[in-house]
């Protein structure tokens, strides 16, 4: 069968190095990607988030062209989910030692990171994919190349048997239980599928 293209839109590197893994298997499309800068909406839902981020893509592209984004929120349960989606703009303003500050006065310290897929397939059909793993927020332990990987440590229930964070274990074992591993495995059976 023809290889039809699928681009991903992202400026995120180290997002599209982990997504290039994952979505190896699928052979029926070949994944380019596009750095465009797309708006993100605020104060709405991931999955609204993600659906406006990818209509703007749509816009941006050649009629008829399948594309997907990807938004990841990371929560605090003891702040009710926030930062979220605004994780990005807290990282932008302070280190991880002060983000996780945040939680020195409450007792719970557990967090969970949530990736959200959009995808607008050749007729313009949105297709939402989502994947959560909870975790501990932790001091930081390990390199702090991508976001807050050095200070999210997943729950062991998650398959986190050796209580390492993102950053200390493998990227295999890292798609494997993590949030973008569970999104992303949902889409490629998807398109394997269609
Ligand atoms: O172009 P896009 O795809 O939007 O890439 P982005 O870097 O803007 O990413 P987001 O809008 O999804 O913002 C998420 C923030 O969380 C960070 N992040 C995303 N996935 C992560 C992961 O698996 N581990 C650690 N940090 C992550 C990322 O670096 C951002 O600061
Ligand atoms: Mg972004």
């Amino acid at each position: 069968m023809a290889q039809q293209e699928i681009v991903f839109v992202t400026g995120n590197a180290n997002k599209l190095k982990e997504i290039q893994k994952i979505l190896a298997p699928v052979t029926n499309y070949k994944l380019i990607n596009s750095a465009l800068d797309l708006e993100e909406i605020q104060e709405s839902s991931l999955e609204q988030i993600a659906t406006k981020k990818v209509k703007e893509a749509v816009s941006l592209l050649p009629s008829g062209t399948p594309v997907f984004v990807e938004d990841t929120a990371l929560g605090f349960d003891a702040l009710n989910g926030l930062p979220g989606a605004y994780i990005k703009w807290f990282l932008k303003k302070m280190s991880l030692d002060e983000l996780i500050k945040i939680l020195d006065g409450f007792e719970s310290k557990t967090g969970k990171a949530t990736t959200t897929i959009a995808y607008s397939d050749a007729n313009g059909k949105i297709h939402i994919f989502q994947g959560i793993t909870h975790g501990n927020i932790v001091s930081k332990r390990g390199s702090e190349e991508f976001g807050w990987d050095a200070i999210f440590e997943p729950l062991v229930s998650e398959g986190n048997l050796g209580i390492e964070t993102y950053s200390e274990m493998s990227k295999d074992l890292k798609n494997e239980i993590s949030h973008r591993g569970k999104a992303f495995r949902a889409f490629k059976d998807f398109l394997l599928s269609n």
